[in-house]
């Protein structure tokens, strides 16, 4: 079984690169769907198995699709007749492919896309989408794990969400840049990746105000077309990486970070006594020896974003006192509590509130990654455990980071990733995992 087996205790110093945002690209590579004509060349796309997933789908449906790994572009052409059909074996492996049933209906009339189903961190029904297209006279039927959806031409409509979904927004947004008239969308999502959405729609012709507002306004036009855009830098990642610069007592510089995208937790990171610094190159995060205890609340941006709960979690179980981070987003956020106990973490769950407390003594152990970001927080407890911590269930962390542990051993982590069995481990570490 493929691991990464860290040998906590080295503090992490030097630089990082970031890569392109996971959450931009995949409704981006979606929204090439709705070019009619030229190609769209996207750069800075990270090379993630998502990203592999969702070039799968999109060639499933007839877009000819050409990723450049060592570049890390993809290039798209959307202008062959499409087919209006996501089988379930695409769908099933990746949620966020539910984001090609707005720009299918809007260029086709037509999407038949199967149902993404629940996931590890909640049930995340799609409710909301389906109401949006709906609103803007879509007919949509379920039938054997399929929603179908129809129209005979979208029309600009009023919409209200009553959550700020990430995922309906950009649905219903790239929806309505085809519909006839104009669509007013409340109470959308805020986050930057919905603002790198808008950008290219409208590189590509359409009419979208007010991304990153409450309200989006989109004026239907007859036509869009391909364009070139460079993914904006994944906020996540970065933030990943100034957490774990401050566990480690690092002095590490995230480049080109945008410290306007990752307010939320630079504040908290602060509050704990970390030093964090915006220069030329990046953002700068030294850490302390002496975290302070935090309270912390996820919420849709520019809240706190869930996306980084299990990652500061580390800092709070470090810091001197107790804690407390509530996940008012997802209601299964919490799965890596479990494992981070294994490494004698002190946590407990009250409804959707945990409580740590610290300063923990984190013990290597064997321990097996939830979901994504769960798996960034267990490698990152590694890097400040005593001896070895060895992470299994790594296809989660290939979800959404690229040569993550290549780059924290860049920053002097000793830190590597194995097949069990191939030669590849080190001697010394496999005597060592024996005792
Ligand atoms: C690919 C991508 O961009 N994923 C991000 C996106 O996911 P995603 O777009 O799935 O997240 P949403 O913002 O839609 O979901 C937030 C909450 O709303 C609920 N909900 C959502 C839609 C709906 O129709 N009905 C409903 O009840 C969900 O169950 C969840 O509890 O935003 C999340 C919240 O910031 C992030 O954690 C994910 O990393
Ligand atoms: C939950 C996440 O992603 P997804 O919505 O793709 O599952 C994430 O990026 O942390």
């Amino acid at each position: 079984m493929e691991k990464i087996i860290v040998h906590g205790g080295n503090r992490l110093v030097g630089s990082v690169e970031i890569e392109g945002a996971k959450n931009a690209v995949l409704p981006i590579l979606a929204a090439s769907l709705l070019a009619k004509e030229g190609t769209m060349q996207l750069d800075s796309v990270p090379v993630l198995s998502d990203v592999y997933m969702m070039n799968n789908v999109l060639r499933f449906l007839n877009v000819k699709v050409e990723m450049d790994e060592i570049n890390k572009t993809v290039s798209l052409d959307a202008t062959s007749k499409l087919s209006y059909e996501a089988p379930f074996k695409y769908v099933s492996k990746m949620r966020a492919s539910i984001v090609v049933i707005g720009p299918l209906l809007a260029r086709l009339g037509h999407a038949k896309v199967a149902m993404p189903g629940g996931c590890a961190i909640g049930s995340r029904p799609i409710d909301l989408h389906l109401k949006g297209l709906e609103a803007m006279g879509a007919v949509v039927e379920h039938h054997d794990g399929y929603i179908e959806a129809t129209t005979e031409g979208l029309v600009g409509a009023d919409i209200y969400l009553d959550f700020p979904s990430v995922g309906a927004t950009e649905n219903i947004m790239m929806a309505a840049t085809l519909a006839k008239g104009t669509t007013v969308i409340e109470n959308v999502a805020r986050e930057p990746e919905i603002v790198d959405l808008a950008n290219v729609l409208n590189k590509m012709g359409a009419n979208v105000v007010g991304a990153g507002t409450e309200r989006l306004k989109i004026v239907g036009v007859t036509e869009l077309h391909g364009t070139d855009h460079t993914i904006v830098q994944d906020r996540i990642e970065a933030g990943t990486f100034m957490v774990a610069a401050a566990a480690t007592n690092g002095n590490v510089l995230v480049k080109n970070a945008i410290a306007e995208h990752n307010r939320p937790l630079i504040s908290k990171l602060e509050e704990m006594g970390v030093s964090v610094t915006e220069e030329n190159e990046g953002i700068r995060v030294i850490g302390t020896k002496h975290l302070k205890p935090v309270t912390v609340k996820t919420l849709p941006h520019p809240g706190f974003p869930t996306d980084m709960q299990p990652q500061i979690s580390i800092l709070q179980l470090l810091s001197n006192g107790e804690s407390v981070i509530t996940e008012t987003v997802f209601e299964n956020r919490f799965m890596h509590f479990g494992e981070l106990r294994r490494m004698n973490a002190d946590v407990r769950i009250e409804g959707n509130s945990a409580i740590l407390h610290g300063p923990a003594k984190l013990h290597g152990a064997e321990v097996a990654a939830t979901d994504l970001r769960a798996a960034a927080a267990l490698v990152l407890a590694g890097l400040v455990a005593d001896g070895y911590t060895q992470v299994t269930h790594l296809k989660y962390l290939d979800r959404g980071y690229y040569h993550f542990h290549q780059k924290l051993a860049a920053l002097g982590a000793e830190i590597t990733r194995v097949n069990e069995g191939n030669l590849a481990i080190k001697n010394r570490e496999v005597s060592e995992l024996n005792n």
